[in-house]
């Protein structure tokens, strides 16, 4: 069986397949493939092992019919149409919890690196800028006690309020579509509407997958509906926000300062305000980037690769209707 690669994996996802007897092929190129580079490659494969933002939609699923099986790098699965899958045959699987702690470990770093101005200090200080350290000077602001907001409280939501929980004894509230029972008896976490979440967080952390529901949510009119001393963190995706309000947001002091782990797009421009902005802190997408993680994201990729090929069902399957029609 032939898998293609997007991107460059750990060594232990690549002994899996090729144990298993698998002829793998890596894009090592550090450049993103076009929708027609991707199609060329995959014409001929039998699984997609996908890492990264490639759309994989109708038109792709339907020119790669040799497909057996997608395997996501990610648990984020915005870029893949499902129903289109499904309709094609290909089962298509990702790698949730797995990579929740070190995700909501980014959130928590952005949240507190935020609070403290920490990043752009560090960046003043290796320019020469030591500033002069007087009482009322880099002033940060405190998180114990304060209210942590969850946008999406599900498995890495879950995880940072129960790290915010214990650390700072924060309140927790949060948004879902539907309540979140077990994470309420767990963390003491409390179902808000949409409009009580901006009202009253401190700091409002984003874990809701993108989604035509939650595309730019989080805009002018919800920025406008935020604490001035409140701090906006994004871990999900950059498509939850509108850079261009948040940015707006920032300037006018509407709230008090932001942390993007997601940015829209990706790479950001160098020349964007937002990283000259003291109270920003923007990270390159690196929310699983952990050698522990991405080895375990890249051994569950290949198992459900290997499940696939021998035309069992794959254990992360994110269409499992799939399997009444194949
Ligand atoms: N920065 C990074 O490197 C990483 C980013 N991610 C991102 O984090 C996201 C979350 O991952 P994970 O926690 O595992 O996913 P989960 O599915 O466990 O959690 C997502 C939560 O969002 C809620 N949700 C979904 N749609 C809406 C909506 N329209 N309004 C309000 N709440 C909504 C869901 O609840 P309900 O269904 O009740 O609405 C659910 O509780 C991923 O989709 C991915 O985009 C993940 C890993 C790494
Ligand atoms: O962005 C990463 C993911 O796993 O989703």
């Amino acid at each position: 069986m032939n898998v293609f690669i997007t991107r460059v994996i750990p060594q232990k996802g690549l002994e899996l397949l090729k144990a298993a007897g698998c002829t793998v092929k890596q894009h090592t190129e550090q450049r993103e493939l076009s929708p027609e580079e991707l199609i060329e490659q995959c014409r001929n494969q039998d699984v997609l092992l996908s890492s990264g933002p490639n759309v994989i939609d109708a038109h792709f699923l339907q020119t790669c019919r040799r497909l057996k099986g997608i395997a996501l790098l990610s648990v984020g699965h915005d870029n893949v149409d499902l129903e289109a899958a499904t309709r094609f045959g290909i089962p298509v699987s990702n790698t949730p919890d797995v990579l929740t702690q070190a995700t909501a470990d980014t959130a928590f770093l952005l949240m507190l690196a935020v609070s403290r101005n920490a990043f752009y200090m560090n960046e003043s200080i290796k320019r020469g800028d030591w500033g002069f350290n007087e009482p009322t000077a880099n002033l940060g602001r405190e998180l114990y006690g304060k209210t942590l907001g969850v946008f999406g409280l599900g498995r890495i939501g879950s995880d940072l309020a129960a790290k915010c929980k214990a650390v700072y004894q924060m309140d927790i509230i949060y948004h879902n579509r539907k309540p979140n029972k077990e994470a309420e008896q767990i963390l003491g976490a409390r179902y808000v509407s949409f409009e009580t979440l901006l009202q009253q967080s401190d700091v409002l952390s984003v874990h809701a997958g993108l989604s035509p529901e939650t595309k730019r949510i989080f805009n002018m009119a919800a920025f406008k509906r935020m604490k001035p001393s409140s701090i906006f963190v994004n871990t999900a995706r950059g498509g939850l926000h509108d850079e261009a309000d948040l940015t707006a947001a920032l300037q006018q002091q509407l709230i008090w300062g932001a942390g993007l782990d997601v940015t829209n797009p990706e790479p950001m421009a160098p020349d964007n305000p937002l990283l000259n902005m003291m109270n920003v802190c923007v990270l390159p997408h690196i929310g699983s980037a952990t050698v522990e993680t991405r080895d375990k994201m890249a051994i569950m990729a290949a198992e459900n690769i290997i499940a696939a090929v021998e035309k069992r069902k794959m254990p992360q399957i994110l269409n499992p209707e799939v399997y009444d029609k194949i």
